[in-house]
């Protein structure tokens, strides 16, 4: 799925106003029926009270819309506007008037009034500000937002949560809406899936007010929503006379004393996503543990016992996934180095390479073209130096991709791949997965599958995915706290597995049965 700019929507917007001939009233119509149909579905007539808190741009029209439906259909509500600017839109005085046709008279909420009392078994209906949010509210209207907050009643938020910029950095995070529930217009904004921004939403869901079709086909977006549709164009299904050769070596190199836990996490995962062939590379130390854990795959070893001290084997991989486990000895960073400065191979990079890596800035100019960089939020920061926020980082690891000519995926709740200007955003995965290992299985799921032909973006968006998905298996039956890494190789078959999962139908009870 795109995710559109504010921009995009706006020019969206006009589009199709100029195309379908209507006036921009019209939309915003089209806007505030979806949000009345998607409430009274749920609510059904239901006589609790819903505070609908608008603003005085579209934002804020959308809301007094749904007020005027809400009403006709007998709703309990109140309405306030939140009366922060005197520039008040077009479309919303339209509906405003509509609404006091109909004898209903908005509460006017100035600087110095008293906050309305609103009970926890309320709803609130948030809108404040949508995407023409451009600078910090007042602090009177952050005080709204923050009673509001603290009523503890349910917050459905048209759009986007009050106070949250789409497209940068929010300053003041005291001034955010905390969404129980965005309805989003077309499409999800970027900001609901960063860490910083994407805890004010609790849970989304898009509305289509049928902007021109045409426009957002053709219109490219500089980040893509990732889920079930996306990958299962990528997926490449076995063939009939295959044998292990047709998919590929994978060779994984890491390990050091008390850590080769971390490569037969890697190796193994490797194996599970369909690598025809694995092979570790470690310590000497790492020999009976891994053939004794993992009896399909082979093991090289290093001549010393405890740290990798060469990184040289005869050995022609497809791909190799390096830096699990492998600690940063003064003989390993020169063991790597070396390797670097002779391997034409592509790379998953990780853990410690990444680390020996962001060290020795230099190195990254010995990177073969279309590496894989796995970095968790620390990794990244020692690999790009700190960032303002997380539109900054996206920025600056944008950058950093073009001129190394490298993927980046930044893990987190919502992974981003990262491939020169564009960004794919991951939808699945769980806090379960917070836990030691899960990011060396990555590893090995994204080696495993560029090892099989994958294209290396692919590899990075599918393994993610796959990863992800694999741990919203195992959480169903293992709960949050307890899943470990092990887990997720183990449910990466069903992860595989659901990507052709028919969704279930609903069942049709007939009159004569
Ligand atoms: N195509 C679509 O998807 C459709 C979108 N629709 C809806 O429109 C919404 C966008 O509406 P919008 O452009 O009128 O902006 P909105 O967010 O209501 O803000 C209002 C104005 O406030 C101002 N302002 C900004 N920051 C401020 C601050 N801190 N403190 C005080 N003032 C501040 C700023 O004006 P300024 O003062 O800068 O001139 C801004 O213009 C969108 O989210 C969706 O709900 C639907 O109607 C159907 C079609
Ligand atoms: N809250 C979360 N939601 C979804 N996925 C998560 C969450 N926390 C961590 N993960 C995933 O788990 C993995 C953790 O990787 P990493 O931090 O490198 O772990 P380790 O070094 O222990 O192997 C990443 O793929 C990350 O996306
Ligand atoms: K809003």
């Amino acid at each position: 799925m795109k995710l559109y700019s504010t921009k995009q929507i706006y020019k969206a917007d006009q589009i199709s106003i100029k195309k379908e001939e209507i006036v921009s009233n019209e939309l915003m119509e089209r806007a505030a029926l979806q949000l009345f149909n998607w409430i009274h579905l749920r609510m059904q007539g239901a006589p609790v009270k819903i505070h609908l808190f608008c603003g005085i741009g579209n934002n804020g029209g959308d809301g007094i819309a749904l007020a005027r439906h809400l009403l006709d259909h007998g709703y309990n509500i109140a309405v306030y506007v939140v009366n922060y600017s005197e520039k008040r839109s077009k479309d919303f005085l339209i509906n405003l008037d509509r609404l006091k046709d109909r004898k209903v008279w908005p509460n006017f909420m100035d600087s110095d009034d008293e906050l309305p009392e609103i009970n926890k078994d309320d709803i609130i209906v948030d809108g404040i500000f949508g995407i023409g949010l451009n600078r910090t509210p007042d602090t009177w209207v952050t005080k709204v937002i923050q009673h509001l907050n603290a009523s503890q009643a349910f917050i459905l938020s048209i759009d986007i949560p009050s106070g949250l910029f789409a497209e940068r950095g929010t300053e003041d995070l005291n001034s955010v809406i905390r969404s129980n529930f965005v309805l989003s217009f077309q499409t999800p904004k970027l900001a609901f899936f960063l860490p910083e921004s994407g805890r004010f939403i609790e849970q989304w869901e898009v509305l289509d007010i049928g902007l021109d079709p045409d426009y957002l086909m053709k219109t490219e977006t500089d980040y893509e929503l990732i889920g079930k549709n996306e990958v299962l164009m990528l997926y490449r299904p076995r063939e009939k006379y295959a044998h292990k050769g047709t998919y590929g070596h994978s060779l994984i190199i890491g390990g050091s004393y008390g850590k080769i836990g971390a490569v037969c996490l890697t190796a193994k995962a490797a194996l599970k996503v369909g690598s025809g062939l694995v092979t570790a590379f470690v310590p000497k130390i790492g020999y009976t543990i891994l053939q004794t854990a993992l009896p399909e795959i082979m093991v090289l070893t290093d001549s010393e016992n405890e740290v990798l001290t060469s990184m040289q084997f005869e050995l022609v991989p497809n791909v190799i996934g390096i830096g699990i486990g492998m600690g940063t000895s003064e003989k390993t960073i020169t063991a790597f180095t070396k390797f670097l400065s002779s391997n034409k191979q592509p790379l998953v990079i990780d853990a410690d390479a990444l680390n020996i890596i962001s060290n020795n800035k230099g190195l990254l100019e010995q990177i073969p073209e279309e590496s894989i960089l796995t970095p968790h939020p620390k990794e990244l920061e020692r690999l790009i130096g700190k960032w303002e926020d997380d539109f900054e980082k996206l920025a600056k690891v944008k950058k950093f991709s073009k001129k190394y000519k490298c993927i980046v995926v930044i893990k987190g709740a919502h992974t981003i791949v990262i491939k020169n200007e564009k960004g794919y955003v991951n939808t699945t995965g769980n806090p379960g997965m917070a836990t030691a290992g899960s990011g060396d299985v990555l590893t090995g799921v994204i080696t495993g599958l560029k090892a099989q032909g994958y294209t290396p973006l692919h590899a990075a968006i599918f393994g993610v995915y796959l990863h992800g998905k694999a741990g919203d298996i195992a959480v169903e039956k293992t709960g949050f706290q307890s899943l470990i890494a092990s887990d997720l190789i183990e449910n990466l078959g069903a992860s595989f597995l659901d990507l052709f999962k028919i969704p279930e139908q609903p069942i049709v009870k007939q009159d004569n049965q």
